[in-house]
């Protein structure tokens, strides 16, 4: 965010105050590099009341072989609070919800503030998304920007790649491999497996993944305060899209100032849908098994 000037004001809160003063010590003394000057201090929920955004990224992350569901029920106590603490502010912004299972996370921040669907989004696939283009990138020797193709779904196991709509420089993957003795479908079942289980990999080297998620959060708080109209996987509310309801998740969403202005239906073929209905099943479930004992309005 201060690299790349994005807001006037950070305000940093952690339930561990040294460490958000240090953090805040530490990026200001970065600051004379930055374009621009972010005024950035360690503060409380009271900060929060005139934010245009809030993020929320605190909580328990995944031990080596934990999954991201693992981590629902620590996590859930946790956002309870900082939620009703930060409305209690009264806050009156956009939600970006980082801190995993996200899609769960965000459809709980979604009821805890009781603000409108639009207004709470989560980093959803935005990473996952961008690690897909990244090894593309790699794969086919093109720079990532120019490849275009999705991840989406649960940010975790069941995600899915939408490669019926994959292209690059618009030239549909599934073609280039059909017309390419050098290209290979397993190849491209590959690079699917290691974007899925990137997380595993990386908290398995260095126990945390900071710098890609720091980036793609970067990239949503851009398009909000830019009212910028530009379509990013995150986790979304659907309500009838896609053929489900009820439920957050990674899909591709036209983003603005007012948070998500609309769900992009890309049509997906037979197995992709599949896919994507099984992904939202998990989170389903989760979420039945999660809130049933526990009104959560
Ligand atoms: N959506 C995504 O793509 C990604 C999500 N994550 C998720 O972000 C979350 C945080 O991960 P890390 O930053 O690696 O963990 P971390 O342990 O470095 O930071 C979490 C922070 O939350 C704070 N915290 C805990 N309870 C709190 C409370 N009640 N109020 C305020 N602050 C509180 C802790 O003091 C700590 O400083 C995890 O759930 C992780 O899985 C991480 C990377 C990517
Ligand atoms: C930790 C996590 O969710 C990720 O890096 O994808």
């Amino acid at each position: 965010m201060l690299n790349q000037s994005v807001a006037e004001e950070l305000v940093i809160i952690d339930l561990n105050e040294d460490k958000a003063t240090g953090d805040a010590m530490d990026l200001n003394h970065g600051k004379v590099f930055a374009p621009n000057p972010t005024k950035t201090w360690a503060g409380t929920y009271q900060d929060c009341k005139d934010a245009e955004i809030v993020c929320i990224s605190a909580g328990a992350n995944q031990q080596p072989g934990e999954t991201r569901l693992d981590l629902v029920k620590k996590n859930l106590t946790i956002f309870k609070k900082i939620v009703s603490e930060v409305m209690a502010s009264g806050f009156n912004g956009i939600f970006i919800v980082a801190t995993n299972p996200v899609d769960i996370l965000t459809y709980a921040t979604w009821k805890f503030s009781g603000l409108p669907k639009e207004r709470v989004i989560g980093s959803g696939t935005i990473l996952d998304s961008s690690r897909f283009r990244y090894l593309l990138g790699e794969y086919f020797d093109v720079t990532p920007s120019n490849i275009h193709a999705n991840i989406i779904g649960e940010h975790g196991d069941s995600e899915l790649p939408v490669w019926s709509h994959a292209t690059v420089g618009g030239v549909p993957i599934l073609e280039l491999v059909e017309r390419h003795e050098e290209y290979k479908v397993e190849d491209l079942e590959e690079i699917f497996i290691n974007v899925r289980d990137a997380a595993y990999h990386i908290i398995e080297k260095k126990g945390a993944t900071y710098y890609g998620i720091a980036m793609g959060l970067t990239r949503m708080t851009k398009a909000i305060l830019n009212n910028e109209n530009v379509i990013l996987t995150v986790s979304a509310y659907l309500n009838g899209e896609y053929g489900t309801k009820d439920v957050y998740i990674g899909v591709p969403a036209i983003v603005n100032r007012d948070g998500v202005r609309n769900i992009v239906e890309v049509s997906l073929n037979e197995k992709e849908q599949q896919l994507f209905d099984h992904s939202a099943s998990v989170l389903k479930n989760i979420l039945t098994a999660t809130f049933e004992n526990e009104p959560i309005s």
